[in-house]
């Protein structure tokens, strides 16, 4: 019975390699860098597993990667003696893309080909790259532990389909040929090859070769000899002196790691000795993965215990806020047959933690202190993370505060490029609190009513429009020593901003007004928890305000719209004694003031940001006044 099957490549792949065909023409040479990192991988993987099973490495014990390429049947081989795949992995991993992320990829193209390739590098290709230079690829892999006779061929010409067939192979792991296609051939050259693997695997551990070519007097050309020789220098980066260290053999490492096209925006590089040693090479990158915000996405940092590989994306070696770091971190303290439970647990990793978040966090006071144009693009892209660390991380919360940048009413810019020593630093006189405002989006948090006593006064305020600002307030109360102070709730005292004329007159004002505040309070009882008079407001007739430590109208519908039961938390209406149509409304009489009364406030409402239960009855309400002027 023949075991050859041919199925059929999952949608999102066969989007994915016509998207790279098209866009990655013109970085072709990546092929040898994905199928490199695989290789490596896939050793890593077989190591850190015969720790437990010997037996899985038998007599092959020295892990290496082997590249070669033949000219007459225009051919590149890179061949692995790693971990090896079995049918079921063949099928689950060479024929889907089963990564979190992958919606949003694909909801985020563009068409456009220059800007789809710079979204494609970030997404990553990975094997499918190969298809950039091959009309066919061929997988023969064997995985290590199972039967000669129970390897695995795979071939395919990355259109919609792919084989897959039960075959022998003597020895353990995965070799890929290429049958390159026209534009491939340029890389039948052990010259270009050697100099393009050494750029791309000088930095791993493992020992990538190549066939030894020697000059051939006779023929007058290179000959292959049946030798392999060693083409980078197999030594961990991380092991090395800093001083040894090229630039680009860092940004190389960081693709390498994190499979990211693009260079990283920076990078620590530390040997830590005390109570627990252990080296860390941590990477910021330039844009965002695209499942930055995903709950199950992974961590970007993978585990080492003395240069040995333990595991991909360890969540405990960094705090969550942290999350888009992408490195490694080497321990000489923990024990190699490490499980996630015992991470979990161990002391030593938290100190490695702890460790690793101080020097992200020095990381990037250094890059916001010197080079602020590359702060700047991080914050665009991890903001809204780091944020997440004033609850998560109390214990830096003043550090990753002075990391904040917001949009403030100083530039009334969109972009948030307001540090909290910015605005301590242009305080007025008097002033004891950072004020701020959070709304749904910039422009309603811009618009906001409350805003204008603060602009008549030239007072700033932050303006905040994150989904986690509301979340992440709740746990940043001061900065040093001054209270950050929510200016669209109650109990805001402006008193200090008033002179005494102003007092004089708002006093006035408010005992003319009283009268008309009890009638609305009785009016609007049912739907407002008080009627109060204000003096923060100026162009506007009125606002609705909650209680300091209410949650805010904002966050209320947040956690509606995500399903959450949410407590009916009537607000306060507030008024604006000067304002000419609250002047109007001492006149109106009895039977049209429920109507006034109800629109004055379903207007403050929309202001606010709330939908209204009944617009239809708001707009045949206002009708109603507005034909009677
Ligand atoms: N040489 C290999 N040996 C063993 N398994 C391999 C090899 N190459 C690929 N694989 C398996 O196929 C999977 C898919 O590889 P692919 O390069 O497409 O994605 P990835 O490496 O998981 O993702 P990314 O490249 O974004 O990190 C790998 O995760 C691995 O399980």
């Amino acid at each position: 019975m023949s075991t050859a099957q041919t199925m059929g490549f999952q949608t999102e792949v066969k989007q994915l390699l016509q998207l790279m065909i098209h866009s990655l023409y013109s970085n072709k040479e990546i092929f040898l860098r994905e199928l490199i990192s695989n290789a490596s991988d896939a050793c890593d993987k077989l190591r850190f597993e015969s720790l437990q099973y010997p037996e899985l490495l038998a007599e092959d014990t020295e892990l290496r990667i082997r590249v070669s390429y033949d000219e007459a049947n225009k051919t590149i081989t890179i061949e692995d003696n790693g971990i090896g795949m079995s049918r079921e992995d063949v099928i689950a991993h060479l024929g889907t893309i089963a990564r979190s992320g992958t919606k949003e990829f694909f909801a985020s193209l563009t068409g456009d080909q220059q800007k789809d390739a710079q979204l494609i590098g970030q997404f990553g290709v990975g094997f499918y790259s190969a298809f950039i230079v091959a009309k066919q690829v061929q997988v023969l892999t064997r995985k290590a532990g199972l039967a000669a006779n129970e390897a695995v061929k795979w071939v395919s010409e990355g259109q919609g389909e792919y084989t897959i067939d039960t075959v022998t192979k003597e020895s353990r792991g995965t070799s890929i040929t290429l049958f390159l296609n026209e534009d491939g051939e340029e890389f039948l050259n052990g010259w270009k090859l050697k100099e393009i693997l050494r750029r791309y695997s000088d930095h791993i551990s493992l020992p990538v070769q190549m066939p030894k070519e020697e000059y051939d007097q006779e023929a007058q050309t290179m000959k292959k000899s049946n030798e392999w020789e060693l083409v980078n220098q197999a030594n961990a980066l991380w092991t090395r002196n800093k001083s040894d260290i090229s630039e680009e053999q860092y940004k190389e490492f960081y693709k390498h790691i994190s499979h990211d096209f693009n260079d990283p925006l920076t990078w620590t590089h530390n040997r830590v000795e005390g109570r627990s040693e252990y080296t860390q090479l941590l990477y910021i990158p330039k844009n965002a993965p695209f499942d930055l915000y995903d709950r199950d996405a992974k961590h970007g940092v993978k585990l080492y215990v003395k240069r040995v590989f333990i595991m991909d994306d360890a969540e405990q070696l960094l705090p969550n806020y942290l999350r888009f770091v992408r490195g490694i971190i080497d321990s000489a303290d923990l024990p190699l047959n490490v499980s996630r439970e015992i991470l979990q647990e161990s002391r030593d990793v938290k100190t490695i933690r702890e460790g690793s978040a101080k020097r992200v966090l020095s990381m990037l006071e250094d890059l916001a202190e010197n080079r602020p144009a590359d702060y700047a693009s991080f914050w665009a892209e991890f903001g809204q993370v780091l944020k997440e660390g004033l609850g998560e991380d109390q214990s830096n919360q003043e550090r990753i505060a002075k990391l904040l940048r917001f949009a403030s009413t100083h530039d009334e810019q969109a972009t948030q490029t307001v540090s909290l020593a910015d605005y301590v630093s242009r305080m007025k006189e008097g002033q004891d609190k950072i004020y701020y405002i959070v709304a749904e989006s910039f422009a309603n948090a811009k618009s906001s009513p409350h805003l204008e006593i603060f602009r008549k006064k030239g007072i700033e305020v932050l303006l905040l429009s994150d989904r986690v600002d509301e979340w992440a307030l709740n746990f940043f109360k001061t900065f040093e020593g001054k209270s950050l102070v929510s200016i669209s709730k109650g109990g805001l005292d402006l008193a200090a901003f008033e002179d005494e004329e102003e007092k004089k007159h708002q006093e006035e004002v408010a005992e003319n007004v009283k009268p008309l505040v009890e009638r609305l309070q009785t009016v609007l009882k049912d739907r407002v928890k008080t009627v109060e008079i204000t003096n923060r407001l100026v162009d506007s007739p009125a606002c609705v305000v909650v209680g300091q430590h209410e949650l805010s109208p904002h966050l209320l519908r947040m956690l509606k719209s995500a399903g959450q039961e949410i407590p009916d938390i009537k607000p306060t209406l507030e008024i604006n004694p000067n304002h000419a149509l609250i002047e109007k409304m001492k006149q109106v009489n009895e039977a049209d003031f429920a109507d006034w009364a109800n629109v004055l406030l379903d207007q403050a409402m929309l202001v606010e940001g709330a939908q209204l239960e009944n617009p239809a009855e708001f707009v045949q309400k206002l009708n109603r006044l507005l034909a009677s002027v």
